[in-house]
């Protein structure tokens, strides 16, 4: 199916039917947002699910219960996405926790004024375009990736879904409010080393002004390796029938590793990849670890 049939455009930017809809966006556009709220914001493919098993379980001090009884998308869920009205999320008691792969001057009034949270996690774009057009492979409610070489391009002009990684990762950098947002990144944090974890736990346990034993950290850490998280399903997407997610194309938690772009992207792809990169961040101040 073309990008017609699956996507609509909303301010500029692509969209999929499937989980988007005219509703579900007025619904994001009139949200009302808590100063006690917490927000995972992301680019597709750059740590949201692991964020949705950690963020619950730093807030309940390690208690699973959440993320063993709920699918992620419901326990931290999107925003714009059709099952965000059905929830009764003005109902939740605080905190409540959402997620959005929104850019920043499209998040609705009320997020400027009750100023929630903010957990934004960044990932090296070569590798969210790997894990990218693996995801758009095995899902049917987006556009085939193939060939590779043409949907790199559309993924660094931002003609696929949710506009470019370079502009949402511009936008959210530009908040420079310490208390308010913390900037985290998959290669500082996630890299599977249990000491990574825990020091990512204990970070995020102090943004949120949660304290946590050493015990409690250790156990949360455990449960977030990749290792663990696939085998959870209210995580792993599994639950989802195959006829939307063909999980035996490309398994949802693939292979969870940092710098798999250098088996995905030829050696052509990556120095246009570089080349765009380099043009489109000349100004960003900001280090990242994979600079
Ligand atoms: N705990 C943990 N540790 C390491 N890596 C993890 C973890 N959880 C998810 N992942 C990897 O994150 C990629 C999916 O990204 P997202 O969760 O942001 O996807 S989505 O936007 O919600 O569709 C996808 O990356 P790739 O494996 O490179 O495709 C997942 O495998």
């Amino acid at each position: 199916m073309t990008e017609a049939d699956l996507y609509l455009s909303y301010k500029g930017m692509l969209l999929p039917k499937a989980v988007h809809t005219p509703e579900s966006l007025r619904h994001f556009e009139e949200f009302a947002f808590r100063s006690d709220d917490v927000v995972i914001v992301t680019y597709p493919k750059s740590g949201t699910t692991w964020m949705q098993e950690i963020v619950p379980l730093v807030l309940s001090g390690g208690d699973p219960a959440s993320v063993e009884t709920l699918h992620n998308w419901d326990r931290v869920p999107w925003l714009e996405e059709t099952r965000a009205p059905v929830l009764n999320l003005e109902d939740r008691p605080s905190p409540r926790m959402f997620t959005t792969h929104f850019h920043h001057d499209m998040m609705p009034a009320s997020f400027f004024t009750a100023k929630p949270k903010v957990i934004y996690v960044m990932r090296n774009p070569k590798d969210v375009f790997t894990s990218f057009f693996h995801y758009h492979g095995m899902v049917s409610f987006l556009v085939d990736p193939n060939p590779q070489s043409e949907f790199l391009h559309k993924f660094l002009d931002g003609k696929v879904i949710f506009g470019t990684w370079f502009d949402h990762v511009k936008s959210w950098l530009s908040v420079d409010e310490r208390q308010r947002i913390l900037h985290i990144s998959y290669e500082d944090r996630i890299v599977c080393a249990q000491q990574d974890l825990k020091d990512a736990v204990r970070k995020i346990a102090q943004f949120l002004e949660k304290p946590l034993d050493a015990e409690a950290i250790e156990r949360i850490a455990h449960r977030c390796l990749f290792k663990n998280m696939k085998k959870n399903k209210m995580s792993n997407y599994s639950l989802v029938p195959l006829d939307i997610m063909d999980q035996t194309k490309s398994e949802f938690f693939r292979k969870g590793v940092v710098g798999d772009w250098k088996n995905q992207l030829t050696v052509a792809e990556a120095e246009y990849f570089d080349a765009v990169y380099k043009e489109k961040m000349k100004d960003v101040k900001y280090t990242f670890p994979w600079d």
